[in-house]
């Protein structure tokens, strides 16, 4: 067993009301895998800012490589050594690539005298990483999320990185990207380079990890057990306290697709986004969208709710035509969005949960004085009860909240406002396993109540787990469509890979 290359202990850290960490100990060795588990505001992010130099721990030893150490800023962590891949990369757009790749490094371009020298540098680290498509001079905002992580991974890697931290990588790309990730992850790990992994995809744990460390409630409640000495089960108990069956709600018995649909989307086009989009969705009925990233699932949704205006094609909620473009005369007529990009698009980060959750619905408890207020507490506590958002106080500031908290508490807002028609773009991202459950059987309820729900999904098995029935689109075209128990994942991969295969 090699001596650890990183080791935490007993590390606390306080915010005002809350002890994010309490004594929280952690050990990486080199060339190992290290998967952080917990579920969402468990400690993960703040023990990794600590570890990256953004936050300073109350306290707590940190030992890297032998020696205590202590960093004042990202860049020392970085000095020596300790990369950190946040989820919203710290990237520039405007800037190539090699740019990017050298950025901050103590002389501009990485101290290297020429452009031309830079990009060499910067291609062979791409080569390394086994991405020499990835072109140095490019500019970064024309590459796929996959691309822009690749960058962050090089420019980790110029750094002379010993330890790359990545805060949920996959939850930004495709299936076969993340295949892509776990080769680069395998690469540089054969190098002697370790990677401290966190995800809430479990299944991604068994195949790249080689230890977990587990949090919950800011305790470490289990501290490098080899993964394959434990099963998924023991450690969903373990982050969640309880034990989760892995089970989908039951579909309703009898079929939902007879009488006039809710939602009719018909023709549907933009172009170079999505052409000829039709498709029907019945009261009770949840239609599920999926395809590659980029493959325009996002688009149709944002077309139908009215934020884009199609060139042709109509959208018909309940008997009657939506004006093009109209979101105002969309969620008139009782349809919500719930976004891909939460954060950015949804929350007043600035405002309690109370506020961000009731926004949509606002009207209902406005005219009720003090009676309204209490109402408006009551049903939106009560689910965020449901979705286990933590820490369960309504009057917290939504900034404050953990990643995952943050995108509960928009969820709530659309299941609160009782829609006709519920739109879901990636419902469950960032979103840990036990509150996953809680999500899907609330959107199951949801429409047995009648909503007919249209969620996208690049989680293969959460579409036909979840979904009624199954769109799959690819290239902007809806290339099939089917009960989704008459298709495996297997199927779906073949029809969204069709030609993309490399
Ligand atoms: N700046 C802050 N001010 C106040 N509280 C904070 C702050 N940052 C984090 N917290 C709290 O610390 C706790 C841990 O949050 P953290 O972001 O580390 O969780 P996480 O495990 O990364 O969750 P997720 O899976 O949702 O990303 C949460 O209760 C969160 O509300």
């Amino acid at each position: 067993m090699s001596r650890p290359l990183l080791e935490m202990h007993g590390i606390v850290k306080e915010f005002p009301g809350v002890r994010a960490l309490d004594n929280v100990d952690l050990d990486v060795r080199p060339g190992e895998v290290h998967c952080l588990l917990g579920q969402n505001g468990a400690g993960k992010s703040t023990l990794i800012k600590v570890l990256a130099g953004a936050h300073t721990p109350d306290e707590g030893r940190i030992v890297w490589q032998g020696e205590d150490v202590s960093f004042a800023h990202p860049i020392d962590a970085l000095g020596h050594g300790l990369a950190t891949i946040y989820q919203e990369l710290d990237l520039v757009d405007g800037l190539s690539v090699a740019d990017n790749i050298f950025l901050g490094h103590e002389h501009s371009r990485g101290g290297f005298v020429s452009r031309g020298e830079t990009n060499k540098a910067a291609a062979a680290l791409l080569a390394r990483l086994g991405h020499p498509e990835i072109k140095p001079g490019r500019e970064l905002g024309s590459l796929t999320p996959a691309g822009k992580q690749i960058t962050s991974m090089a420019r980790a890697l110029s750094y002379n990185a010993q330890l790359i931290v990545m805060d949920e990588p996959s939850a930004v790309l495709d299936g076969d990207e993340v295949g892509n990730l776990f080769r680069v992850i395998k690469e540089i790990t054969s190098e002697g380079v370790a990677v401290v992994y966190i995800s809430h995809r479990l299944e991604e744990i068994r195949e790249i990890g080689d230890r977990v460390t587990v949090l919950k409630d800011g305790r470490t409640v289990a501290q490098g057990l080899a993964v394959a000495d434990v099963t998924t089960r023991e450690v969903v108990s373990l982050m969640t306290g309880r034990d989760i069956e892995f089970v989908f709600p039951d579909r309703p018995t009898t079929a939902v697709e007879t009488g006039a649909p809710l939602l009719r989307v018909e023709g549907l086009s933009r172009k170079g986004e999505f052409a000829d989009v039709s498709f029907d969705v019945h009261p009770g009925e949840i239609l599920g969208l999926t395809g590659l990233v980029g493959a325009g699932r996002s688009e149709i949704l944002e077309t139908v709710y009215g934020a884009r205006t199609p060139d042709e094609g109509t959208v018909t909620l309940d008997g009657q035509r939506m004006r093009p473009g109209s979101v105002t005369a969309a969620v008139k007529a009782g349809m919500g969005l719930c976004p891909e990009e939460r954060k950015a698009q949804a929350l007043v980060l600035g405002d309690t949960v109370i506020r961000n959750v009731s926004l949509a619905t606002l009207g209902r408890y406005a005219n009720a004085g003090l009676i309204g207020a209490e109402a408006e507490r009551e049903d939106v506590e009560k689910l965020t009860r449901d979705l286990d958002v933590r820490p369960a106080d309504g009057r917290r500031v939504v900034r404050t909240l953990s990643g995952g908290n943050q995108q509960k508490a928009v969820l709530a807002r659309w299941l609160l406002r009782e829609c006709k028609v519920l739109l879901l773009d990636e419902p469950t991202r960032g979103v840990d396993v036990g509150a996953r459950s809680e999500l899907y059987q609330l959107v199951r309820d949801l429409a047995d109540s009648g909503v007919a729900v249209v969620m996208v999904s690049s989680e293969v098995p959460e579409v036909l787990g979840l979904a009624d029935r199954v769109l799959v689109v690819r290239d902007g075209r809806v290339v099939h469509e089917s009960p989704a128990t008459e298709l495996t994942e297997a199927d779906v991969l073949d029809l969204v890979m069709e030609g993309h295969a490399a």
